[in-house]
């Protein structure tokens, strides 16, 4: 039996709560979990350098399948030496693969057993997509961890177009595990879906778990259903996974959806929230979110967060960085980016010594009582 690309080690599960302390080791190191992973949609984290996420405790980082076949093609990353070569990250990387972004993004044509037909964003060319070229892109992009191609239901679709999506989704993990050339070194990871129907979580968590990936994320979430309907949908599915895996929610999220997420037992979430938000001015802080462009800032000479410790807090003020926000400065981009990154893997950190001292209840108490 070969050594799988990535392997899982729980070191301890939380008392009160179904919250795990992990690591997860892959060919480009092993990390802590529970982790948040940077987006880095076009093989860049925006606005910041390698040793800026290395320096915050970035462990993996997410590059994006559907774009960066689209630009600059994967084709020429994989003449690059892969996208670590690439983009100077020799840490994790994990690409999703392309499904999301063509539900979520592209002008959709039409999806059939054998894949999807669109129309790319960019210039309205027609392209499909299926398991086995998704696959082969994620292979050339060379990434440590690789998403299935799947389809992304719309959280409120009836039960039987989800019931049929998700064994299409199934059949379609199968064909990504057979097209897959790297098992060695890039672990292919399989996603369970179901919208939110328990009945089809069991069911495509029941194929996915027998296809034995060697990590599970939980799909169809994160897409404009309320976060009661999230928490309820993760109660029922983290415990359909393996405990011995690796559990990945996609596209989460917020300082409380990250924390309710751990105690449901999710191990890995990312975002682009925070870089998102971060660019228009908006900075996540422990008393909630702070628009430093506000004029109530202009002579607020304080650090964006008085209780934070990243490089923006402890050398710049609201009232200059608000002013490089109003003069289009670059550099003022770059430092709120910079602080909620920081903010959310400093999270992360907090939460992990929690579970270690079997207080994350006590933490989530304390840190909702601040945030608001
Ligand atoms: C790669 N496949 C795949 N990506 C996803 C990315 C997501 N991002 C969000 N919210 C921002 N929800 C998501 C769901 C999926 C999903 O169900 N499948």
């Amino acid at each position: 039996m070969t050594t799988p690309a990535v392997t899982y080690n729980l070191i301890k599960k939380d008392k009160h709560t179904g919250a795990r302390l992990g690591q997860i080791t892959t060919p480009h190191g092993t990390f802590d979990t529970p982790m948040f992973m940077p987006v880095g949609t076009q093989a860049s984290v925006k606005a910041m350098a390698p040793e800026e996420l290395k320096e915050m405790g970035a462990g993996v980082i997410l590059a994006n399948t559907y774009h960066l076949w689209l630009r600059p093609g994967e084709d020429l990353v994989e003449e690059a030496g892969g996208l670590h070569q690439f983009m100077n990250w020799d840490q994790g990387i994990l690409t999703d693969s392309g499904g999301f972004q063509v539900f979520s993004l592209a002008e959709l044509r039409n999806i059939t057993e054998e894949g999807v037909h669109f129309k790319n964003h960019l210039n309205g060319q027609k392209l499909f997509l299926s398991p086995e070229k998704a696959i082969a892109i994620e292979n050339a992009l060379g990434a440590d961890i690789m998403m299935s191609f799947d389809e992304c239901p719309p959280f409120f679709e009836s039960y039987d177009y989800i019931k049929k999506s998700i064994e299409r989704t199934s059949r379609w993990a199968e064909r990504g595990l057979r097209a897959h050339k790297n098992p060695q070194t890039q672990a292919l990871f399989g996603i369970v879906q179901g919208g939110g129907h328990k009945a089809l979580r069991e069911q495509s968590a029941r194929d996915l778990v027998s296809l034995d990936f060697p990590g599970y994320s939980i799909g169809g979430l994160s897409v404009g259903e309320s976060k009661a309907e999230m928490n309820h949908v993760l109660d029922f599915t983290t415990p359909l996974l393996p405990e011995n895996k690796p559990r990945y929610l996609m596209g989460v999220g917020s300082p409380d959806a990250l924390i309710d997420g751990v105690i449901r037992g999710v191990d890995m979430f990312d975002c682009v929230l925070p870089t998102r938000i971060a660019r228009n001015g908006t900075c996540m802080t422990s008393k909630g979110r702070l628009v430093v462009k506000n004029a109530k800032y202009a002579r607020d000479f304080r650090p964006l967060d008085e209780k934070c410790n990243c490089y923006a807090c402890r050398n710049y003020t609201r009232a200059y960085i608000r002013h490089l926000l109003k003069t289009d400065e670059i550099f003022g981009l770059r430092l709120t980016s910079y602080h909620n990154l920081y903010f959310l893997l400093d999270l992360m950190r907090k939460i992990r010594a929690a579970i270690k001292e079997d207080r994350l209840l006590d933490f989530r108490a304390e840190f909702f009582e601040e945030y608001g």
